[in-house]
């Protein structure tokens, strides 16, 4: 990223709606956005965030579109420098049309995730609240959508930079200590920042439990519909989907790919696996997708057996196999009347058929989880793969130096590995600046955000 031109893209998702917004960020967003806008009075000379009416002319004078602008002079803005948005009508040929005039007035087109990250390099959102933007816009579910809104607030930002303060007095008294070789750590001042380096791990601990959670909300409950074949499972994604998505057919064999879905069960998102009957199969296709299908049961969260009720036939999966895991047995196709031979199994009872037995199964998922709403209830944010990462590293580091100290070991082994844990515990706001972090969070964004 350069910093200091001006970049601009559409903001909107593609395609066609009511309205597109095209954003223009950096030094110059005003007056070339003004060279392409004919408003009265000018662009330059708007009030503040004041939406004037205007046409966006191409370079004969010709008008491309009637638009809405308003102007955002830094550091009041969304990434810190002047933005101007340009409000026109959302066809995809006039959005092209009003970013390719902006482009030719001299803006640079800007690459993904790159008004996010002016942000962040301005100061305006801390790397916790970048990521959330990005939980907010995938978010599936409510609770998804409150988790990502906490993190917005910088909630998680405003948790680390504390322990990281807390870290920073022992960090400060041990280096101290190294200025002075000649002296011992005094016993009460010793015994206090082992004390310290014990809350911090607490905290660090805390945040850590919330990773399971912060996994199920931004990817959902990993869900496997399994089962043998023709026993209904793509029936049963499509029931609970409340759309065909999958082919079912009286065809043994016809799934042959994984099928994945996201439902909303109380809250929680569950992401649905439909999978490929289990058999011996000499179609080697079909081979393949029982492979995948098997890998999947491996992975899963939550294993869905699917049995036919009306057949007394063989549980897929034996006991070794759901030992320890997240498994329920679902009878379907009850409609048929034939289930007794499945009464003393414990299954939930369905006919997707008939629309029936879903509710229950939903409560058997969520009870099985232990997901309910409530449970999370006070902590709704919740930490993603990056924070684990480097809430881990700091813990250990915070370990080793925590056994240096104990031993006396030279209290310039415990600086360098508190150093290190808080440095860690700084990369989760992005106190602690590499490009690598700045690369994978913001290239994974959309273009315009
Ligand atoms: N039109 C529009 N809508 C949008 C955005 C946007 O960029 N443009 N946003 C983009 O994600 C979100 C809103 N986020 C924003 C966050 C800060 C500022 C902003 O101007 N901040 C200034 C002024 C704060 C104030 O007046 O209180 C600042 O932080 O100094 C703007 C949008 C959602 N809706
Ligand atoms: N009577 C009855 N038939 C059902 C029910 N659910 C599914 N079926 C039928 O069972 C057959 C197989 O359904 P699928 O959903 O394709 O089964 P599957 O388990 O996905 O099969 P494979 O993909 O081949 O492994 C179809 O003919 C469905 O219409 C049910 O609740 N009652
Ligand atoms: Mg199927």
């Amino acid at each position: 990223m350069k910093v200091g031109d001006t970049v601009a893209a559409i903001a909107s998702a593609p395609g066609v709606g009511a309205v597109s917004l095209i954003r223009v960020s950096g030094p110059d967003a005003v007056s070339m956005a003004a060279k392409a806008l004919r408003c009265k009075g000018g662009l330059e000379a708007q009030p503040e965030r004041y939406a004037v009416l205007g046409k966006v002319l191409n370079g004969d004078g010709d008008v491309i579109d009637e638009v809405l602008a308003t102007v955002f002079r830094g550091p009041r803005s969304f990434t810190g420098e002047d933005v101007v948005e340009l409000a026109c009508h959302g066809g995809v040929l006039v959005t092209r049309r009003v970013l390719e005039r902006l482009l030719e007035c001299g803006a640079r087109s800007a690459d993904p995730g790159e008004f996010s990250q002016r942000a962040f390099e301005n100061g305006k959102l801390d790397l916790t609240q970048a990521e959330a933007i990005m939980d907010l816009i995938s978010a599936q579910t409510d609770m998804a959508m409150r988790a990502a809104h906490e993190q917005l607030q910088g909630r998680l930002g405003d948790q680390s930079e504390a322990l990281r303060e807390s870290l920073l007095g022992v960090v400060a008294h041990v280096e101290a200590y190294i200025d002075f070789p000649e002296e011992d750590i005094d016993p009460d001042t010793g015994a206090a920042m082992l004390k310290r380096i014990a809350e911090v791990q607490e905290g660090i601990g805390k945040m850590l439990s919330t990773a399971e959670q912060g996994r199920i909300l931004r990817e959902g409950v990993r869900t496997v519909i399994c089962g043998e074949p023709n026993v209904g499972k793509s029936s049963l994604l499509n029931a609970l989907l409340g759309y065909e998505r999958a082919i079912v057919s009286d065809v043994e064999g016809t799934t042959r790919d994984t099928v994945e879905e996201v439902i909303n069960v109380k809250g929680i998102p569950v992401r649905l696996i439909d999978t490929a009957g289990v058999r011996d199969s000499s179609d080697r296709i079909e081979q393949q997708g029982i492979v995948r299908s098997e890998k999947q049961i491996e992975m899963a969260d939550l294993i869905l057996e699917v049995v036919d009720g009306s057949k007394a036939g063989e549980r897929l999966l034996g006991e070794d196999q759901i030992r320890g895991r997240h498994h329920l047995l679902v009878v379907n196709k009850t409609d048929l009347g034939q289930d007794d031979v499945w009464a003393g199994s414990g299954g939930v009872r369905i006919s997707c058929r008939q629309d029936h037995g879903l509710d229950a199964l939903a409560d058997a998922i969520s009870e099985e989880l232990l997901l309910s709403e409530s449970s999370w209830g006070g902590h709704a944010m919740a930490i993603n793969a990056r924070h684990q990462d480097c809430l881990k590293k700091a813990s250990k580091s915070l370990d080793v130096a925590r056994e240096s100290l104990e031993l006396q070991a030279g209290v310039e082994f415990a600086a360098i590995d508190l150093r290190e844990a808080l440095d860690a515990i700084g990369e989760i706001a992005g106190r602690v600046d590499t490009e690598e972090i700045l690369g994978e969070i913001f290239g994974s964004f959309c273009i315009g955000k």
